[in-house]
């Protein structure tokens, strides 16, 4: 199989992690027999340092005109300051926006060997399965009027949460579509106390639910999800929400597998190329270290082999190799226990191709770490 590929690292860790996908991808090629073509294009931070735009037309040509797009991270404090208002994070908003990216999946899988790293007992997180649909191209992020210009010391300001019907019926209808090949319920979180976007976000669910008969369907509050998340994680099959509320809910479910570095995500269209991003920033503190995880990265390659090329196979083995490598003990310090040894994001992106490349391998870094 033949594909163009956009590699679009943007910021901090973000080009880390992206350089391990890319490894990663390769050897899948070599493995499977197929030609990748890897273009890269700028967005956030290192666009504005180049271009003066976090997302410059021809970064927006790359990517329509690619098979799927694989974006690292941006922002990070350097841009922070901007003249103008200028944000890396305009650059993802708009990127999402033009690429007509509606719906964000979200996959929170539990892993057991590093159980022990979540700060949450084995026994609740044990088994989490679950998956956040978040709405990408709507809601509190998008809706006008929105003061994007706000100036120290004014006394008022606005955001708005703006919704069509039909913005909100097809991230429901895919969160049903998804929970119809797992395990059954489908989770709609609002806040209907309270917002009316959320009444219709509620009317919505139940007219979707009506098309999907074997599917549960179930309601709960934002606040009450939160909380859901981490005292009884099990209950979950798939969550679907509005865009700020899956932004949040996501970066807390993180915790159940032990990191942020561990979570990846696709976001789905109509009509263009989907893209593919760890869940995870430009994690200014720890960037230009090779400290960083790759692994929510590498997944979200896997992701897109299954997803947006149909190589479910090829998928699997990168799932596997990851799966391998943490059973036999291979850490990066996000995910190992304080004072055990661990890896470098290069490390790990080695030892997961060895992993992918050559089951022997993995034997050989079992006994590293008996
Ligand atoms: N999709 C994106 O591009 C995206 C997502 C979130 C935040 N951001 C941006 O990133 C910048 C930093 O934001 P933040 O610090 O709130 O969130 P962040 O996700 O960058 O980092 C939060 C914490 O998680 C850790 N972390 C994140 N990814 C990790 C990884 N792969 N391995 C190990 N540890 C990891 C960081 O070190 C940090 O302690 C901001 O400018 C923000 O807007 C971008
Ligand atoms: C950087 C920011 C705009 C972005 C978001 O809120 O969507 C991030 O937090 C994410 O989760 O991808
Ligand atoms: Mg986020």
């Amino acid at each position: 199989m033949e594909k163009r590929i956009a590699i679009l690292p943007g910021d901090g860790v973000g080009k880390e992690v992206s350089r391990g996908a890319v490894t990663i991808l390769q050897a899948v090629a070599e493995l499977f027999n197929h030609k990748f073509h890897f273009t890269y294009g700028e967005i956030g931070g290192a666009a504005i340092d180049e271009f003066g735009t976090p997302l410059p037309e021809h970064t927006l040509d790359l990517c329509k005109g690619s098979d799927a797009v694989l974006l690292g991270a941006v922002g990070g404090p350097k841009w922070d300051v901007m003249p103008g208002h200028i944000r890396p994070e305009k650059g993802l908003l708009k990127i999402r926006k033009e690429l007509g990216l509606y719906a964000n999946v979200r996959p929170v899988q539990y892993y057991s060997s590093i159980s022990g790293i979540s700060p949450l007992r084995k026994e609740v997180v044990e088994g989490a399965d679950m998956v956040v649909v978040r709405e990408l191209t709507g809601g509190l992020y998008f809706g006008k009027p929105s003061e994007r210009s706000f100036k120290k010391g004014e006394a008022s300001v606005v955001d708005t949460l703006y919704y069509q019907k039909n913005e909100m019926e097809r991230v429901i209808r895919y969160a049903f579509e998804l929970a119809a090949m797992r395990k059954g319920k489908v989770t709609s979180v609002d806040k209907a106390n309270v917002l009316e976007s959320s009444r219709m976000w509620r009317e919505t669910a139940e007219e979707v639910a009506k098309d999907f008969p074997a599917v549960q369907l179930e309601h709960m509050l934002v606040d009450n999800a939160a909380m859901q998340l981490i005292k009884n994680p099990r209950q979950f099959d798939v969550l679907v929400t509005e865009n700020m509320f899956g932004d949040i809910l996501s970066d807390e479910a993180s915790v159940l597998t032990g990191s942020l570095g561990m979570l990846p995500s696709a976001s789905v269209s109509l009509t263009g190329p989907y893209l593919y991003e760890p869940i995870h920033g430009s994690a200014p503190d720890i960037a230009g270290m090779n400290a960083a995880n790759p692994i929510a990265m590498i997944l979200s390659a896997a992701m897109m082999l299954r997803l947006s090329f149909g190589l479910e196979e090829e998928a699997e083995a990168i799932e596997n190799a990851v799966q391998q490598v943490l059973d036999a003990g291979s850490r990066t310090r996000d995910i190992a226990v304080f004072g055990t040894p661990f890896l470098t994001t290069e490390g790990m992106v080695e030892e997961i191709k060895a992993a992918l490349l050559d089951n022997e391998a993995i034997l050989n870094i079992m006994s590293a770490y008996a």
